[in-house]
């Protein structure tokens, strides 16, 4: 029996690279999809990615009745994402979100409401392996070299800034830098001045958000101590990046009894 999923923000630029993914991967079926403007039957067509094969709706929670799956996947935006996942966990449906820049009291009450439930939700800023060891490998450096900066660069087309897995390696920085140097920096640290062209200061760590056509989605840790620099770099160059990891943590999901924040507790069990 194939794996039926609901898409949410299934139009989008994810969502056509799952449905591509689930289509190829055989086990996994798409019964719903919702996204905002293009609605119906053609939805697919009028994306420009072929028929997605099942009809394209404006609201998520009649289509989970109607339809049934077995999970829930939030591609859409920030601000439509927890009435999703809020309707798929009040009906016993486990979720997998991929959707970033959530605010973090929001998260923690849809992670609670999954705890209460015993159901599966993944939470995860970043699906591509090479993110998720990039965000590993800054976190195990950080150890060492304290003095950090992160530039990340996405295409166009993306509503937030800084990037989600750009806030995620700046707070596994934090974490990982000793407890001295991290107090400074999470006090709002000397060492970077207040001006605007300094980036956003995030958990200590400044960040520089680019956005232009061309690019997919890219980041660089750079690290840097007296007469040297380290640089960790990540570059998806298409969305075919994400789906392993998608994939995986939408096989997996139904077998946790609780939320899940990354990939990393899931491609490393
Ligand atoms: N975790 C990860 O590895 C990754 C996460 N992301 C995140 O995934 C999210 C989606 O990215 P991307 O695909 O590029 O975005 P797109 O803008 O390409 O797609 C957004 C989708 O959401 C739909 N949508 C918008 N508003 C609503 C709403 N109110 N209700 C239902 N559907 C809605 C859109 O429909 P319509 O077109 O009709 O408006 C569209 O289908 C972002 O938060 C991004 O940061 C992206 C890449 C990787
Ligand atoms: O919007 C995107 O494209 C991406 N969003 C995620 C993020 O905000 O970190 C993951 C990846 O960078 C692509």
């Amino acid at each position: 029996m194939p794996i039926r999923l609901a898409v949410a923000g299934v139009t989008g630029r994810m969502g056509q690279a799952l449905v591509r993914a689930a289509r190829a991967a055989g086990d996994l079926e798409v019964a719903a999809g919702v996204a905002r403007h293009q609605v119906g039957e053609d939805a697919g067509l009028a994306a420009g990615v072929g028929p997605i094969g099942v009809r394209v709706a404006a609201r998520l929670a009649p289509e989970l009745e109607r339809t049934r799956p077995d999970v829930l996947v939030e591609l859409s935006t920030a601000e439509a994402a927890p009435e999703h996942v809020e309707a798929a966990l009040t009906r016993g449906i486990p979720a997998v979100v991929g959707t970033t820049a959530i605010p973090e009291d929001v998260l923690a009450r849809l992670e609670a409401m999954a705890r209460e439930r015993r159901l599966g939700l993944v939470v995860a800023p970043n699906f591509a392996l090479g993110a998720v060891l990039m965000m590993r490998f800054a976190a195990e450096a950080a150890r060492y070299l304290p003095d950090v900066e992160i530039i990340e660069l996405h295409h166009a087309g993306k509503l937030d800034a800084p990037s989600g897995t750009a806030l995620e390696t700046a707070r596994r920085i934090q974490a990982g830098r000793d407890a001295a140097r991290a107090e400074a920096a999470a006090a709002g640290g000397a060492e970077v001045p207040a001006a605007p062209a300094r980036g956003a200061w995030v958990e200590g760590v400044p960040i520089h958000s680019v956005r232009l056509p061309g690019l997919v989605a890219h980041q660089e840790v750079i690290f840097g101590t007296e007469g040297q620099t380290l640089r960790i770099r990540h570059d998806a160059t298409g969305r075919e990046a994400f789906m392993p990891g998608l994939l995986l943590a939408i096989r997996r999901v139904r077998e946790l009894d609780g939320p899940v924040r990354g990939l990393e507790p899931i491609l490393f069990a």
